[in-house]
């Protein structure tokens, strides 16, 4: 069995159907609340909303987790363009519990998980004592980090299923 926690994330059409459509396709255990976040990387882009979702799967190992991810970005209609440009739906493997990778293919953790807030807020709210191996408590990192940019929106949910 394997745990992976997952980045969700959209700035393109609807934005709140794309990640709850991510959600609907993921064994989740757990699912964050809505942020509105500035652009990350390309920052000309429209804001996006993002979320985390942890999940779980018996039959799972770390390539299934990249597939599904994958597999939920093409329903959604991404089409691959822009490195960090706009899109339907990214949805990252930030982590897979007790699973590092350097194979460029799926690197584990996300190599730049610990500088984006608009991973670690989300992800602070559902496991405040998690650490990202190799940088230790994500509690830490946000506070380096600041939140800006980072809002929640509470007239946005996400349903789990
Ligand atoms: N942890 C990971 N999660 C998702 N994709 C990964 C991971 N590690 C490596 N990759 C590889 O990264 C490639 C590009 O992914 P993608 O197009 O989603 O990048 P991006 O979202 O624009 O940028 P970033 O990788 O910085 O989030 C994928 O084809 C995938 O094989
Ligand atoms: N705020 C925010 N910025 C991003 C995001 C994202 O999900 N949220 N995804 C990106 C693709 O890697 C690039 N930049």
């Amino acid at each position: 069995m394997t745990t992976a926690v997952l980045s969700i994330g959209s700035n393109m059409g609807d934005r709140l159907g794309h990640l709850q459509s991510a959600v609907d396709g993921l064994p989740a255990l757990a699912v964050s609340s809505v942020y509105e976040t500035a652009p990350w990387g390309v920052t000309d882009q429209d804001d996006f909303l993002n979320a985390i979702v942890v999940a779980s799967r018996e039959d799972f190992d770390e390539w299934d987790w990249l597939r599904l991810a994958q597999d939920l970005e093409n329903a959604a209609g991404r089409v691959r363009e822009v490195r960090w440009g706009p899109r339907s739906l990214d949805v990252d493997v930030i982590t897979v519990i007790g699973v590092t990778s350097t194979d460029p293919r799926l690197e584990l953790p996300h190599p730049r998980a610990h500088e984006r807030a608009f991973v670690l807020v989300p992800w602070l709210e559902l496991q405040p004592d998690a650490s990202l191996p190799g940088h230790g408590p994500i509690a830490d990192l946000v506070t380096a980090l600041g939140d800006e940019g980072v809002r929640l929106r509470e007239d946005l949910k996400l349903e789990a299923a």
